[in-house]
């Protein structure tokens, strides 16, 4: 129980004593108005303590939110999100001496202006709109790090992985990944006053301090109860496309990225092509889309990042152009990444095809050599440093070198100037 209500019995018991002891003549009226009096005091100072109790949390927790006070709030927020959509083209989602920095501060310090809650898929998830109107997909960090509820994160996701897909994306050049960062947000004093009865609902408070949320991962059967102290939430901030998000079907076939993988190998007709058969890369180049060259390598580039990160749930998915036409292949969902379990067939896609773009070669073999300095470098000053706890950092870096294992098997067995595409 907590001490409000605990405070708030003791005093209706008192009440009674004091009444129950007029009644039998063991005081006067003098007595009892004195007492009453007291009492009465007593509740109006309980009263306003208790109104004050949001204002109270609110002030202890002024100048804690703001993650950095070293990193200015950039103030031309309109422009600053206008001009990071502008930057969307077929190649990706920002170029490469963008200023992520910038967009990153913005993200983790913009005034929320609006939050809905977004229908819960596999995670917890608040679209929220800040300052200058850009929205951002917010998924608080739930699960303890490295704690997994259930086989390969299925069900309650980490939303700290995406973060580092982010890191990873960036790191290796593609750019094709919306720009994420960690946030911290305040439930007293950035969301309380703008938020539905819906979200409300959602959320309950608890001895006024701590926020509580009842969830069952889909997966699991338990309910679990998730707190925040002090009503502050962490979690990931990605930037949200305004555009209509598609997956890749190709026509005629329900063949896709994801028929490489071991989960989808009960979903598809094609289940024993997967087996390593040679065949298997030559009947996917010959289905459209992946006919093209774009759109093929963007698949090897999937499955290098996926590999990386030993991510089961990414499909091919892509934004259409400003000119209505282009497709932008871009790279989401990485709640899943960090499977406990090695999976060998996420990396078919290389070992199979033995065929990769000469800059993500090139990226992937930079990156084995620098993973811990400059992964570092791209979290440092994230809300949610550290990133990775240091027995997933050391998957991720045992994935990247059996990556490079794989190519280091294809260079040997088709050479170099076979496997390597510019
Ligand atoms: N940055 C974004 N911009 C626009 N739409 C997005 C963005 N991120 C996700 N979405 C849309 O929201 C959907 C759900 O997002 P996401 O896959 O990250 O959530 P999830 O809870 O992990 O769901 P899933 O069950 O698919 O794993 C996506 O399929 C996509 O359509
Ligand atoms: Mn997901």
């Amino acid at each position: 129980m907590s001490t409000y209500r605990h405070m708030e019995l003791t005093m209706k018991l008192l009440l009674l004593h004091i009444l129950r002891l007029f009644k039998r003549g063991v005081m006067g009226y003098k007595t009892l108005l004195i007492l009453l009096l007291f009492t009465m005091a007593l509740i109006a100072i309980y009263a306003r303590s208790n109104d004050s109790l949001l204002t109270s949390v609110k002030n202890t927790n002024t100048g804690k939110i703001r993650p950095d006070p070293e990193v200015l709030c950039p103030k031309n927020l309109p422009e600053l999100w206008a001009d990071m959509n502008s930057l969307i083209d077929a190649r990706g989602l920002y170029p490469n001496d963008f200023n992520l920095k910038l967009i990153k501060s913005a993200i983790r310090c913009a005034r929320i202006i609006q939050v809905e809650q977004l229908k819960v898929q596999n995670t917890f998830k608040w679209l929220l709109t800040l300052e200058g109107g850009q929205k951002i997909l917010f998924k608080p960090l739930l699960l303890p790090k490295g704690e997994h509820e259930h086989e390969c994160n299925v069900g309650c996701e980490h939303p700290e992985y995406e973060i580092t897909a982010f890191a990873i994306n960036r790191l290796l050049g593609f750019n094709n990944m919306p720009i994420t960062t960690g946030r911290q947000i305040s439930w007293f004093e950035e969301i309380f006053s703008i938020a539905s009865k819906e979200i409300k609902d959602v959320m309950k408070i608890i001895n006024t301090t701590d926020v509580c949320f009842k969830l069952r991962c889909p997966t699991t059967v338990r309910i679990r109860e998730f707190c925040f102290s002090r009503g502050m939430i962490k979690g990931s901030a990605m930037v949200w496309l305004n555009r209509t998000i598609r997956i890749m079907y190709p026509k005629k076939t329900n063949f896709q990225y994801h028929d490489f993988h071991i989960y989808s190998r009960l979903r598809n007709k094609f289940k024993n092509s997967l087996q390593g058969q040679d065949g298997f890369c030559s009947l996917f180049r010959s289905i459209p889309p992946y006919s093209e060259d774009r759109m093929f390598y963007h698949i090897i580039d999937m499955a290098v990042i996926d590999y990386i990160l030993n991510n089961i749930d990414q499909r091919h998915t892509y934004i259409i152009g400003d000119d209505g036409k282009t497709i932008v292949n871009i790279m989401i969902d990485f709640g899943q990444s960090f499977c406990p379990y090695p999976l060998l067939l996420l990396g078919a896609p290389i070992y199979q095809c033995c065929s990769i773009r000469n800059s993500t070669f090139k990226a992937v073999y930079r990156l084995r050599d620098r993973l811990e300095e400059e992964f570092e470098k791209e979290t440092m000053d994230d809300p949610v440093y550290p990133v990775l706890l240091p027995n997933v950092f050391q998957q991720l870096q045992r994935q990247l070198k059996e990556l490079v294992s794989f190519l280091d098997f294809c260079v040997a067995h088709k050479g170099m100037k076979n496997v390597v595409i510019d």
